[in-house]
């Protein structure tokens, strides 16, 4: 069972400046949830309450009966929830067989010395995770390149390596920060369409933050969109494109103007709208002029 991952009143604050402003949202089990605003409206931020890395000043995240803001890293990633860095963080020297297993490390069950002594019962271990590292880098795609040591894989492929990692840990929670973040117009439709196939083949939840409008308007099941740490607009994908302050967040000019800023997000080669998706809405960068 997945439960919902239900955040209500967070509040966050750096030495005066409010980064998150009682924030609340509610991720559905089993959906594709988007976290979207312009550069620092407190989506890292968000993310990094809900994985234990910055403490909250206020409000809460309750997973299921768990309350995400009292607890560590590795006690929430015990809980089932993985996430991936818009920043890739795997280790280049290893191959990307063995990051994956480093993803496998919390459903580790023999010890350090039963391993080391390559007792029976770990060795059994050691080929279930193995089998089960194969399959998962079969399902994204990199069932390839497992001995190959991923700091020589193109970028794309060193996304979805660390995709793959986080699948590892068998996750009923995924955070996805930016994962098409710095990928061409065919990387990112690819992505787009494993982040689709994770949902439909897992059924677990997934907060993704994202730039790239096309990709969230086509994937996303719900938007919540933040603007200097406030939640401005929720709702379907459609909904939220249309809404007039989420216009006026992102273009910072008069709002309902039907206006679309045409840039792509972050400088990256312009995707395009997915077949069939609706046209991209704002382009993530805040618009020079401010609100
Ligand atoms: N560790 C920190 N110390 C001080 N201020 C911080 C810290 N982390 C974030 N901030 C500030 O909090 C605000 C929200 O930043 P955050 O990185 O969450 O935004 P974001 O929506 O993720 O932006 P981007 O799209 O550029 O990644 C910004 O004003 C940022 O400068």
């Amino acid at each position: 069972m997945i439960p919902e991952l239900v955040v209500e009143d967070l509040t966050v604050r750096f030495a005066g400046l409010t980064a998150l402003d009682a924030v609340g949202f509610t991720v559905a089990p089993g959906s594709v949830h988007a976290l979207i605003g312009p550069n620092g409206a407190g989506k890292s931020t968000c993310f990094n309450v809900l994985s234990g890395v910055y403490r909250a000043a206020s409000g809460s995240v309750r997973f299921g009966d768990a309350e995400l803001t009292a607890l560590r890293p590795h006690q929430i990633a015990a809980l089932g929830v993985a996430r991936t860095f818009q920043n890739i963080a795997l280790s280049p020297r290893l191959s990307v067989r063995d990051n994956l297993m480093l993803g496998r490390h919390r459903l580790t069950k023999a010890g350090f010395l039963a391993a080391g002594l390559r007792l029976p019962s770990a060795r059994r271990e050691a080929a279930r995770h193995g089998a089960r590292v194969a399959e998962i880098a079969e399902f994204t795609g990199v069932g390839e390149v497992l001995d190959v040591p991923a700091g020589l894989l193109p970028y794309g492929m060193r996304k979805r390596v660390e995709l793959a990692r986080a699948l590892c840990m068998e996750p009923r929670l995924l955070l996805l920060d930016e994962p098409v973040a710095g990928m061409n117009g065919g990387e990112r439709r690819e992505m787009a369409e494993l982040i689709l196939a994770i949902r439909e083949s897992l059924g677990i939840s997934i907060l993704l933050v994202e730039h790239d409008m096309a990709m969230v308007m086509r994937i996303a099941d719900a938007v919540t969109v933040l603007d200097f740490g406030r939640r401005i607009a929720h709702g379907t994908p459609a909904e939220v494109q249309r809404d007039p302050e989420v216009i006026r967040a992102y273009l910072g000019g008069a709002a309902g103007d039907g206006a679309h800023d045409p840039r792509p997000a972050d400088g990256a080669p312009e995707p395009g709208p997915a077949d069939g998706a609706p046209e991209p809405g704002p382009a993530g960068q805040r618009a020079e002029a401010g609100r």
